[in-house]
């Protein structure tokens, strides 16, 4: 019964101007190419596929300060928070396939304004939550988390194409995993705010078991609300997923990746979900390609209800002869 399926919807975000290297707008469509419609509709998911969003040039998109293709990425996000919400107000789960991680920006404003608050999941190796006065690139993928949260809107300044976007996530609704380069202002701000961090260094001492327990307990400590996961792929460990813009040595494991959206599943609360960062070209070999694109399939299955002891059909019966 529908009521009981996970009913998905995805969208395609083949954008890449929220940093500086070339081919991760083309993550949609080989996560789409690795089978992943198919396969959540294996495991029994209503699934819509709403396309890819078009983004058109942004002329003269010159800095503005350190800030790279403000204009472009203002307007990206601009449509792509009303394909979210979009997506929501049609009942689905959504699932947003970068594309770079500014994508969050459009991806949790639009998911705030369908769902008004939210707990924000952000799995990564870095804190994307510098500013534009602390970015030490001018790269927006790096800052996304700074543009989302109230409590940073008088250090956000005025930027063209922006002007869309509100503040829509406390600091307390947010918690990281897997962080192991974070810059020295970011840190100041997770600190100053009192952001729930897990690094790989809490990974490791508690193990992936306790940091979902912990994390679910700091999400539910007061009210209940829906999670918006936002999964940077180069949260993996390289070993896993080379195939991506800013690499960094011990990440997850492809099984500590996997318990995460298990375990975000079992929750029920999973509203949105973004897979972000997958770049075909920074891979040395069509293998690592492959293991890439593979484990970000894998790790959307989880989030839609794929467990690893493996499942069966209610009335399943064995067979007689
Ligand atoms: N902290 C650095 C690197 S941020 C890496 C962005 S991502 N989305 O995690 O790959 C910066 O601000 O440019
Ligand atoms: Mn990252
Ligand atoms: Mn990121």
């Amino acid at each position: 019964d529908l009521h009981h399926q996970h009913c998905v919807g995805i969208i395609g975000a083949p954008f890449s101007k929220g940093q500086q290297k070339d081919g991760v707008q083309k993550g949609p469509d080989l996560i789409r190419a690795a089978g992943l419609v198919q396969k959540l509709k294996g495991q029994g998911c209503v699934v819509k596929d709403y396309g890819n969003l078009s983004f058109e040039e942004a002329p003269n998109d010159e800095p503005i300060g350190r800030l790279k293709s403000p204009r472009a990425v203002g307007r990206a996000n601009e449509l792509l928070a009303g394909a979210v919400q979009k997506v929501k107000s049609d009942g689905n789960t959504c699932v947003m396939l970068g594309g770079d991680h500014s994508l969050a920006i459009g991806s949790i404003f639009g998911h705030a304004i369908s769902r008004h608050e939210l707990s924000v999941l952000w799995v990564d190796a870095h804190a994307d939550i510098n500013t534009p006065l602390t970015t030490p690139t001018g790269n927006i993928h790096g800052q996304p988390v700074s543009y989302l949260i109230h409590e940073m809107h008088s250090k956000i300044p005025i930027i063209p194409n922006f002007s869309w976007l509100k503040p829509c996530v406390a600091a307390k609704d947010i918690v990281y995993i897997g962080l192991r380069d974070v810059d020295p202002e970011e840190h100041y701000i997770l600190k100053y705010l009192g952001i729930k961090t897990f690094s790989m260094t809490e990974v490791d001492r508690l193990g992936i078991a306790k940091v979902m327990e912990q994390t679910c307990d700091h999400m539910f400590s007061k009210v209940k609300k829906p999670i918006h996961l936002s999964f940077d792929i180069d949260a993996l460990d390289p070993s896993v997923s080379p195939a991506t813009g800013t690499p960094v040595a011990g990440g997850l494991t492809y099984r500590e990746g996997i318990y995460i959206t298990e375990h975000i599943c079992q929750t029920g609360l999973l509203s949105a979900v973004d897979m972000v960062e997958v770049n075909p070209k920074q891979g040395k070999t069509e293998d690592e390609i492959k293991s890439t694109v593979n484990a970000a399939v894998d790790l959307l299955l989880g989030c839609f209800g794929r467990v690893r002891e493996g499942s069966h059909e209610p009335d399943y019966k064995i067979p007689n002869p």
